[in-house]
């Protein structure tokens, strides 16, 4: 024991701040839940829970929902064809009535992927415990806020009593120093990062992403990270709160106002690891030395420099991670020693909640502006949210993805998962910028290379991975890149 406590990191500070009863000897402590986000596949088991046990919905206020798995992103003014997806929608619809829950439909205004909705709305802030029933609630970790998936089980839990158990957790934080080059973005970061640690470095932590290169970064790019802690095993990951934050969030819907504002900033001011809090564990990255990075495999952790090869299943010296790279190689049918620049790809899909916001697109469709599409790829883009196409579309984004010869879709999770029309046919190579490359993920027997919004749209110009520099310079442009640092 030392002289005197140590400080907290902020992932404890949040947890501390919600227990309601605290588990002795390392049992789970009961915890309050600010913000409960809902959708259509995780949430009709646990309403009938709650309807079975002559429940009701303990805090409708602090519950919202959202359809996005199972959405067209065609024709969304039809009937939706699907009867598998049709009967979620309309399960959702039902359940959401019947219980008090606010819920924004196909067509509305909120309406989109539940993890650009929360954001956008202002209902993800700093310091709150948010949690839904989806893998990857991480993404609100950006804001400061403790945000976890939970199981379907765990969605009753919440929705009768407003509070989760939850067993301890441990910290790790993730240091990016340095400047990003041009070019390289957040997602090159965690796609790093999860190549260092493993898709199971972060299993019973919490990470914090902190240091200079995550300062930088805007609030949508600090959310591509969080998005994707879950794909390295981690319960959360979060960055503590700053003016970037704070900026972010003023003028949000349901940010606080007037004295509520001041006082709200006041307090998330003290949302940060303190000086002298020890974690569990550490990883160093530098961002100076990132450059674009890709999968090569089937699991987000099997990524490299886009300027690398096809490792071989020989350069792993663990068993395991050599039988999985042979599985991967011939699964994704690739040649160890092959340029990942050589590699063709027949469809690009901009979108999903890792990177369907605003800045996405915006630093996709600054590459393709006066370029051309490569003829053979099919180029997909679904913004996170309708709230994200009409922004688009107030920009004329719209008009760059269409003249280029990209498809402009309705919002969802399209085919980040193929759970409605929107899928690879067996065999088709797709350049996404998703978080989850397994197999048939983006539908049966595709093969998917996660990549970031500017490695999208080089590839789709050039057709084959590709980074903005090796693109073609504008006649009249300057040399070298327009894609800012900052997605
Ligand atoms: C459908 C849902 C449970 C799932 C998740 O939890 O992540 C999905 O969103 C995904 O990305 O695979
Ligand atoms: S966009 Fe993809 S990762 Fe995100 S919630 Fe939907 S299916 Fe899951």
């Amino acid at each position: 024991m030392g002289e005197h406590a140590a400080g907290r990191t902020l992932a404890e500070k949040v947890w501390d701040g919600h227990v309601v009863a605290k588990g002795e000897d390392g049992a789970p402590d009961l915890l309050y839940i600010d913000l409960h986000l809902v959708h259509e596949v995780t949430s009709p088991q646990a309403f009938e829970g709650l309807r079975l046990a002559g429940r009701k919905l303990r805090r409708p206020d602090l519950t919202i929902a959202t359809e996005d798995h199972n959405t067209p992103t065609l024709a969304i003014d039809k009937p939706i064809a699907d009867p598998v997806s049709r009967t979620q929608i309309e399960t959702l619809r039902a359940n959401c009535a019947e219980f008090g829950v606010r819920l924004h439909p196909l067509g509305d205004a909120e309406q989109g992927i539940v993890h650009v909705v929360g954001p956008q709305l202002g209902l993800t802030q700093p310091g709150l415990t948010v949690v839904c029933g989806d893998s990857h609630t991480s993404t609100h970790g950006a804001f400061g806020a403790l945000a976890m998936g939970i199981g379907t089980s765990e969605v009753e839990h919440v929705m009768a009593t407003q509070t989760l158990s939850l067993k301890p957790f441990k910290t790790m934080a993730i240091n990016v120093e340095g400047t990003l080059r041009p070019g390289v973005t957040s997602k090159d970061i965690i796609l790093a990062v999860i190549a260092k640690i493993g898709t199971g470095g972060g299993q019973g932590y919490v990470l914090e992403y902190r240091g200079s290169a995550i300062r930088a970064l805007s609030m949508e790019a600090r959310m591509t990270i969080c998005n994707m802690s879950i794909e390295a095993g981690a319960r959360a990951g979060m960055v503590a709160p700053d003016e970037t934050t704070f900026a972010y969030l003023k003028g949000k819907p349901h940010a606080p106002q007037g004295a509520d504002w001041d006082a709200a900033v006041e307090h998330w001011k003290s949302l940060v690891t303190d000086p002298d809090a020890v974690f569990d564990a550490e990883v160093f990255l530098d961002a100076d030395e990132l450059e674009p990075f890709v999968t090569w495999g089937t699991n987000p952790g099997q990524g490299i420099s886009l300027s690398g090869a096809v490792p071989s299943p020989e350069d792993f010296g663990d068993e395991n991670a050599k039988a999985a790279a042979e599985r991967a190689l011939e699964y994704m049918d690739l040649q160890p020693g092959t340029p990942m620049k050589d590699i063709r790809v027949d469809t690009v899909f901009l979108g999903s909640c890792t990177n369907s916001r605003i800045e996405d697109l915006r630093i996709a469709a600054d590459i393709i502006r006066g370029r051309e599409k490569d003829p053979d790829i099919r180029m997909m883009v679904v913004p996170g949210s309708a709230r994200v196409r009409l922004e688009a579309e107030a920009e004329g984004l719209d008009k760059v993805f269409k003249d280029f010869g990209a498809e402009w879709r309705f919002a969802g999770c399209s085919m980040c998962l193929g759970m409605n029309p929107d899928q690879l046919e067996p065999g088709e190579r797709c350049a996404s910028t998703s978080n989850r490359n397994f197999e048939g993920r983006q539908g049966k027997g595709g093969r998917t290379h996660l990549v970031s919004p500017v490695v999208a749209a080089a590839t789709a110009v050039r057709g084959t991975l590709s980074s903005p520099s090796d693109l073609d310079p504008l006649p009249g442009a300057a040399a070298g890149t327009t894609a800012t640092a900052a997605a």
